[in-house]
This record gives C-alpha cells, sequence and structure tokens, in this order.
C-alpha cells in the first residue's frame, strides 16, 4: 500500500505579507514547508512528498527540506495558481509513483495539522471512498448580502462545513477530475464534484487552520507555546 502526498507550496503569501513565499516562512525556528512535510511523514502513513515550488526558488526549497530523505520528497515547479500548482505535481507522481494506492493534496499552509488527522484521511480512502476532506462545523451565523452590503438572508449553517486539507483521493479519481477540470477551483475535492464523483467527509482540527494572514501567523505561535510541539504538526 503507497501514500503520496502533494504540497501546494508555490503561493506568494501575499495576504500574510512576509515578503517571502509564505511556506518558508519560520515558526519557532521551522519554516511552515518543513513543518508540513514533517507531519505527513511523522504520520507514519505517506510514503512519498512531492511540493509544489515557487518556479523561481526551486533551489530554495530543495535545500530547505534538505533533513528529509531525498528518496521521499520530491521537489518540482509549481504554476500560476493553486490547481495549476497541484496538477503539475499529480503528473511527476504519476511518472515517479505510478503504484499509488491513495494521493493526499495538503497545503503547506496548514503546517500544523495533526499527524492523526492525516492517518484518517488515509484510512477513509483505503476504506472504499473515493474522494475524503476533512471538515469543521461553521462557528459564525452566516448571512446572505447584496452587492450593498444589506442582508437578504439568515443561511441556516447545521449543513455548512468550513473544508481542510489534506484531502485523500482515489489516484484515477484525482486524474479524471483534473483531466476535466476548466477553471481553477479552490480546492481539489470542489473538481471531484465538478466530475460528478462522491466526496465523503472526516473530522477536521482546528490545529490544521491555514495559515493565510498574520493573525494566524499569531495564532499558530501562540498555540505552540503551550502545547507540545509534536502535538502540533
Ligand atoms: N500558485 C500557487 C498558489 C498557492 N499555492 C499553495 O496553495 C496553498 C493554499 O494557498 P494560499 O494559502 O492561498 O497561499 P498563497 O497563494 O501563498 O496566499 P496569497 O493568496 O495570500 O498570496 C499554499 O500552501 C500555497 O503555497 C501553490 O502551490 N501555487
Ligand atoms: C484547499 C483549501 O485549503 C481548503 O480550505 C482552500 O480552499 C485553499 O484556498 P485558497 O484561496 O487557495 O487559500
Amino acid at each position: 500500500m503507497t501514500v503520496v502526498a502533494l504540497v501546494p507550496a508555490a503561493g506568494r503569501g501575499v495576504r500574510l505579507g512576509a515578503g517571502m513565499p509564505k511556506a518558508l516562512v519560520q515558526v519557532a525556528g521551522r519554516s511552515l514547508l518543513v513543518r508540513a512535510v514533517g507531519g505527513l511523514l511523522d504520520s507514519g502513513r505517506v510514503h512519498h512528498v512531492v511540493v509544489a515550488a515557487p518556479p523561481d526558488q526551486v533551489d530554495v526549497v530543495e535545500r530547505e527540506l534538505g533533513e528529509f530523505d531525498a528518496a521521499a520528497v520530491h521537489v518540482v515547479a509549481g504554476g500560476a495558481d493553486r490547481t495549476e500548482s497541484v496538477r503539475l505535481a499529480l503528473a511527476v507522481t504519476e511518472r515517479a509513483v505510478p503504484d499509488a494506492d491513495v494521493v493526499l493534496v495538503h497545503d503547506a499552509a496548514r503546517a500544523f495539522t495533526p499527524p492523526a488527522m492525516i492517518g484518517a484521511v488515509v484510512d477513509a480512502v483505503l476504506g472504499g471512498a473515493s474522494a475524503v476532506i476533512p471538515v469543521l462545523p461553521v462557528a459564525d451565523t452566516i448571512k446572505q448580502v447584496d452587492e450593498a452590503g444589506a442582508v437578504t438572508a439568515t443561511v441556516d449553517r447545521s449543513p455548512l462545513r468550513s473544508v481542510q486539507t489534506p484531502q485523500g483521493f482515489r489516484p484515477g479519481v484525482l486524474r479524471a477530475a483534473y483531466d476535466a477540470a476548466g477553471d481553477a477551483a479552490t480546492d481539489d475535492a470542489g473538481l471531484v464534484e465538478r466530475a460528478g464523483g462522491e466526496v465523503r467527509t472526516v473530522p477536521g482540527h482546528p490545529n490544521a487552520l491555514k495559515i493565510t494572514t498574520a493573525f494566524d501567523l499569531a495564532v499558530a505561535e501562540s498555540v505552540l507555546a503551550v502545547e507540545p510541539i509534536g502535538e502540533l504538526r
């Protein structure tokens, strides 16, 4: 049984505003990328990791990942948006690991994802699901507004879920979704939905937050200060 994780890490991190690609930003001495890749490998469920790097920083990212087994971690040049970065990493994966049973897609920006959650996604795919996403209930009341910002409705939040990564797929299902993809999607499961596939859910975890803004980074640093690092990756 072989599990491959694709890690899109080619974003610029404009909303974080750190002056460098977000994946290379450090928290307590380790970059988000090293933490994300380390978490995948520490889960004990992932055999290969394919990282999509900013195209002009492939060598920097290779050096950054030098602490990991070079046979298990591969770096490719990413694309103009997340969908394109995943597409490029998937193409390399299909050549390098043609016998994969499960493909995960995991944001470098979700650097503190608990390894147990990664295992739960893998187990759900191995248990028969063709596409699996970790989700959390929506905490806030949700309103719908018009162009002027006036409220037009209060939305029933009970069936709504906030979506995290890693998302897990049978390789053929992810390939078919990317082959059918027209416009970019904000997540990979969205492409499977568009192609008519079924997507199942497993419980997500607050520590798997996506670090998007300086506030998110401060939250991650604060949580790290009170929880053991091993619990947090
Ligand atoms: N061209 C891109 C854009 C994004 N990503 C990756 O997709 C994940 C989720 O994207 P996001 O958090 O939005 O990252 P950025 O695009 O870097 O953020 P911003 O929009 O603030 O620049 C990140 O790990 C990011 O590196 C990628 O691989 N290739
Ligand atoms: C894939 C994702 O992390 C799921 O929540 C998210 O959709 C990425 O969105 P972004 O707009 O590229 O940050």
